[in-house]
């Protein structure tokens, strides 16, 4: 049996994304969490002929933890896009105030219900809410860092689509699987194009079109936001985006050799993950490429980070900049 739940079920992420999810054959309940309209968007999907069942749970006032504690019971994975999303002019950072708590709730009750679920963390600014939920679980002693995921699997989307958006005759997006290192926001986002079958393409490109493709993985999230004009940011992308991730992770449970990359916590019991701390500036959280296991994160495969170019070198070193400011914000708010 399977247990999926998602928190944040009735958002504009979260609906899309429980569509997918209702879809996958290896899922046996799906359960949907929101603090608003979650009954409707249960109902709804209820009706789909998949053989998983559907559950909604809305509190019934704000001091309610139950509905939360229910949607979260025996949960084998959780997956969390709840909270505000941006609106022209602001960074992910500007999240911070209001989705920090939200993260930090959601976080507790799944130390005080399921410690043991994979948890994907979808809420901005993920480089802070992914420590806010690394510290929630430790200060309840059920940190699992092999479980706890990050979601930036919309950069290596974007960054397979504008590559191959280039080279519409010679590639279709499906021909790459961009590793997308750092964090997920401006430029803690570092695409390594050079590595693996875009480096063909990318030696193609002038440097200011070099540029212009990086730039626009990182700040690809302004497009949208740009183009909703106010009404929010990217929600169907990263539906796809979300269940890509987990699909991969549930995957793993039976296959061999899944990889994705992801925000991790860099922690020593993870295979690699010392190693890569060591050359992404000592930084706790970061997102490589990983590969995954019934466990969860199996081996972190910090050899890539030998293998880059001289200018993505130098992108790393903005984006450990910035990332650890970030990171530390996450932290030092649950320590507070
Ligand atoms: N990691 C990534 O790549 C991406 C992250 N995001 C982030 O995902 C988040 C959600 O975005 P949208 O779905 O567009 O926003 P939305 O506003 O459409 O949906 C958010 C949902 O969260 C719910 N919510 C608020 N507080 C909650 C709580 N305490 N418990 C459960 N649910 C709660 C709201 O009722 C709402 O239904 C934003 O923070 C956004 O920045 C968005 C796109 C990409
Ligand atoms: O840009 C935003 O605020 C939402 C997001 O994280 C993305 O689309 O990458």
């Amino acid at each position: 049996m399977v247990k999926v739940t998602v928190c944040g079920a009735a958002g504009g992420i979260g609906q899309p994304l429980s569509l997918l999810l209702k879809l996958n054959p290896k899922i046996d309940e799906l359960a949907l969490f929101d603090v608003v309209n979650v009954p409707g968007v249960g109902a709804d999907l209820s009706h789909i002929c998949s053989n998983s069942t559907t559950s909604s749970h809305l509190p019934s006032a704000k001091e309610d933890k139950t509905a939360l504690a229910d949607s979260l019971k025996n949960s084998d994975l959780v997956i969390i896009p709840a909270g505000v999303p941006r609106k022209p002019g602001m960074t992910r950072d500007d999240l911070f105030n209001i989705n920090a708590s939200i993260v930090q709730g959601l976080a507790q009750g799944i130390a005080e219900t399921c410690p043991d679920a994979f948890v994907l963390i979808i809420s901005n600014p993920v480089n802070s809410t992914v420590p806010i939920v690394a510290e929630t679980l430790k200060k309840n002693n059920v940190f699992n860092p092999k479980k706890l995921f990050g979601v930036t699997t919309l950069d290596i989307v974007r960054a397979n689509t504008f590559i191959s958006q280039l080279f519409p005759k010679e590639s279709k997006p499906t021909d790459f699987n961009i590793n997308v290192i750092g964090g997920h926001s401006g430029e803690t986002i570092v695409p390594l194009y050079s590595l693996g079958n875009s480096k063909q393409y990318l030696d193609k490109l002038s440097e200011e079109q070099q540029k212009e493709l990086i730039h626009r993985v990182q700040f690809g999230g302004d497009e949208v936001v740009q183009a909703k004009n106010g009404a929010g940011s990217a929600t169907l992308s990263m539906a796809y985006a979300g269940y890509k991730l987990a699909e991969s992770i549930l995957k793993a449970l039976d296959t061999p050799n899944v990889v994705e990359c992801t925000f991790l916590n860099l922690d020593s019991s993870i295979k690699g993950a010392s190693e890569a701390k060591k050359l992404v500036g000592n930084l706790d959280f970061f997102s490589l490429p990983v590969k995954l296991g019934k466990s969860g994160i199996e081996e972190v495969q910090y050899e890539i980070l030998d293998k880059i170019s001289d200018n993505e070198k130098k992108l790393l070193e903005v984006a450990v900049d910035q990332l650890s400011k970030n990171i530390e914000k996450g932290v030092s708010f649950v320590k507070k």
